[in-house]
């Protein structure tokens, strides 16, 4: 992979949007919190919003609370993404539903953990992606916001997990059906483990609908995302997959350069 920044030239043929100046001194923490207070910028008072998780969507939730504080952002609902995500938002005082009373979503914002030229992303490696699937799904706009080193060629791209949640039962069978899905690919499925205080492997960790992880590590291209999609759907033990597939409707990217805002509908 070349630099990290390089795949947003070729993200559209439209011109980007590049309206801060050059932030090489600040750390990737600070990159993401500048995307999120960008992607703050498109709430308005009165929206329904779908919260992310992790740590570039925590900066969003705390940003929206500080605004609902100074009176500069009213009636506010938020829908969050994880337990994790309803605990800050609780904490911040942030007034919370869901879908079910809440069907249709104004905005969403949410890291990635990868994001291809297409805006195709990667999510779930915080484990939160069947949630996040469903509100950011639900929502009439997804603000994607990441530092530059989520940006990558292909999915899979980074050498890091394309995360499944799979039922427990016989999750090492269903893992095995994944590994053999992407064999031309090189993949090597892992069934996703709590680390311990002694930094080894200890119990599967479990996500907020008691489902398991399963990390897919590629090697290759996987090309056809749609065909791949519908292929792991396809394992009655997959609940859901963590490629987000022409779901971004906006990608808010911090990075050496400044902030590019990079709308899929111009
Ligand atoms: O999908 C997610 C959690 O399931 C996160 O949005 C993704 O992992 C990015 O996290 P971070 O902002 O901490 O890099």
């Amino acid at each position: 992979m070349g630099s990290a920044f390089d795949p947003l030239v070729t993200l559209s043929d439209e011109p980007a949007v590049v309206n801060s100046p050059p932030s090489s001194n600040l750390t990737q923490d600070e990159l993401k919190k500048i995307a999120a207070y960008k992607a703050v910028e498109y709430v308005k008072s009165g929206m329904v919003v779908g919260l992310g998780t992790g740590s570039t969507a925590k900066h969003a939730v705390a940003r929206i609370s500080e605004l609902l504080r100074e009176g500069k952002l009213k009636d506010i609902i938020g829908i969050p993404t994880s337990t994790t995500t309803h605990e800050q938002a609780v904490s911040l005082g942030i007034p919370l539903s869901d879908l079910d009373s809440h069907p249709v979503v104004d905005l969403s914002i949410d890291g990635a953990d990868e994001v291809d030229p297409a805006l195709n992303l990667v999510k779930g490696r915080g484990g939160s992606l069947l949630r996040e699937k469903m509100i950011e799904g639900a929502s009439k706009k997804f603000v994607v916001i990441v530092d530059e080193s989520k940006l990558v060629k292909h999915i899979g791209g980074s050498g890091l997990a394309v995360p499944v949640e799979v039922v427990p039962f016989c999750c090492n069978f269903t893992a095995g059906k994944l590994e053999e899905l992407f064999r031309e690919a090189g993949c090597v499925a892992k069934l996703r483990r709590k680390i311990g205080s002694n930094g080894g492997e200890e119990a599967p960790a479990v996500t907020d609908n008691g489902n398991y992880v399963v990390d897919l590590y590629l090697e290759r291209d996987i090309g056809d995302l749609d065909a791949a999609s519908e292929a792991i759907l396809k394992f009655p033990g997959v609940v859901e997959h963590g490629m987000f597939l022409g779901m971004a409707t906006t990608l808010i990217v911090a990075g050496k350069f400044g902030v590019t805002v990079k709308d899929r509908f111009g």
